[in-house]
């Protein structure tokens, strides 16, 4: 089992990842004092651990389609009618989406009230319940009302993954590849849990030096302008974590044709996310025309065209990236149907993702 610690000013906390620390549980909610939990899960009953004091199990449904104000609102109607007061705990058990809805709903039920994530999709365990973001959507847009909510612990159960699809844990994979570009070592040959935890222990440095996204939390969003862009044009059939590792091929390319990084390292791009079984060419179906309005929508987007970048000094935001280069770099990328696109070969995924996909 690992352990990555998360320092802040006025709240710290830990991350625990491999197999059966859901487990765990119980120890901590009895180390933060609380004498009742609410879980609120996407998983089956029985995934959900003891939380060792009187508990209310709320089942939910992992989706976008829940992540919603109305969803907090009937989440903080039950916390009332269990009796749950400021000195108890909210537990979440699913993917990214509900660790988010209930991440906020723990935000803002009597101004906040202790909460730990039990997430169980890779994407989630890497990213979405670390480091304290939590959001919902709105009809016009995705987490557009959210809150800075720093969870008071995060078990990231390895053994959650053995059912998750392929597809889902490639998509994982996707933040896991940036990783690579913006401070971790190359994490290919390790397990999958030492991949998590490395992965985690980046995030955890990245926020602790800037909680709430005012400079350098940006470079956790290497890959990412192109990769929403995609996303967008592609009516999501693309997810998120596809979308990004395209769109970290694509930032490595940019970044060689400013000159910012050498010819081996924009293949180095090319070579990290095709070994994760992630795709590298953009979309046949799309224009590459029609990504570059959506990218300068992007919210990172202050003047120009915005990019995480790597460079001499590491990956860092980049402003006011030339129209031109941005249009010919696109041009130049391979493309492939969207259909082989999402049907990657995992070709050299360690043999723990292997396994794991495949049941
Ligand atoms: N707060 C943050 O900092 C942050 C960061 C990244 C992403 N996010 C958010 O995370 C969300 C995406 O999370 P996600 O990719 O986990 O999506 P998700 O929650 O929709 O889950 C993806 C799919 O996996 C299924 N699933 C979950 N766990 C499973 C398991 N163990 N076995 C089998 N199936 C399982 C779900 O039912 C769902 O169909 C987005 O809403 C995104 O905005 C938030
Ligand atoms: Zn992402």
């Amino acid at each position: 089992m690992a352990s990555v610690p998360l320092r802040l000013r006025d709240h710290s906390y830990d991350v625990l990842i491999g197999p059966g620390v859901r487990t765990s549980l119980a120890e901590v909610v009895g180390r933060l004092g609380a004498a009742r939990a609410v879980v609120v899960s996407a998983r089956p009953a029985e995934w959900v651990p003891d939380t060792g004091v009187e508990t209310l199990l709320l089942p939910a449904r992992d989706g976008e389609q829940d992540k919603t104000l109305t969803t907090v609102e009937a989440l903080c109607r039950e916390f009332v009618r269990f009796g749950l007061t400021r000195s108890d705990v909210v537990v979440s058990c699913g993917g990214g989406t509900t660790t988010d809805v209930v991440g906020l709903a723990a935000a803002l039920y009597h101004r906040g009230v202790a909460v730990v994530h039990l997430p169980t999709t890779l994407l989630a365990q890497v990213d979405a319940a670390v480091g304290g973001k939590t959001a919902v959507n709105l009809p016009a847009g995705k987490n557009l009302v959210g809150a800075y909510w720093q969870p008071s612990a995060v078990l990231c159960d390895t053994d959650y993954l053995s059912t998750l699809p392929r597809r889902e844990m490639r998509n994982g994979y996707g933040e896991i590849a940036r990783c690579h570009f913006i401070g971790a070592p190359d994490l290919r040959p390790l397990p999958l849990a030492d991949q998590i935890a490395a992965s985690v222990a980046l995030k955890a440095r990245v926020v602790e030096a800037d909680e709430r996204d005012a400079g350098l939390r940006h470079v956790l969003n290497y890959g990412h302008t192109l990769g929403h862009a995609l996303e967008k044009a592609t009516g999501f059939a693309l997810r998120h974590g596809e979308a990004v590792a395209i769109g970290t091929v694509f930032a490595g390319r940019l970044a060689g044709a400013l000159g910012r990084v050498d010819r081996a390292r924009v293949t180095e791009h090319q070579d990290v996310v095709s070994s994760y079984g992630l795709p590298t060419a953009l979309p046949a179906e799309t224009e590459p025309a029609a990504l570059l309005p959506l990218m300068r929508h992007d919210k990172k987007a202050i003047g120009g065209l915005a990019f995480v970048l790597d460079g001499p000094q590491g990956a860092e935001l980049v402003d006011d990236v030339p129209h031109d280069v941005v249009a010919r770099v696109l041009d130049e990328m391979p493309r492939a149907p969207l259909a082989d696109l999402v049907d990657v070969v995992d070709v050299a995924a360690p043999a723990a993702t292997t396994a794991a996909a495949r049941s």
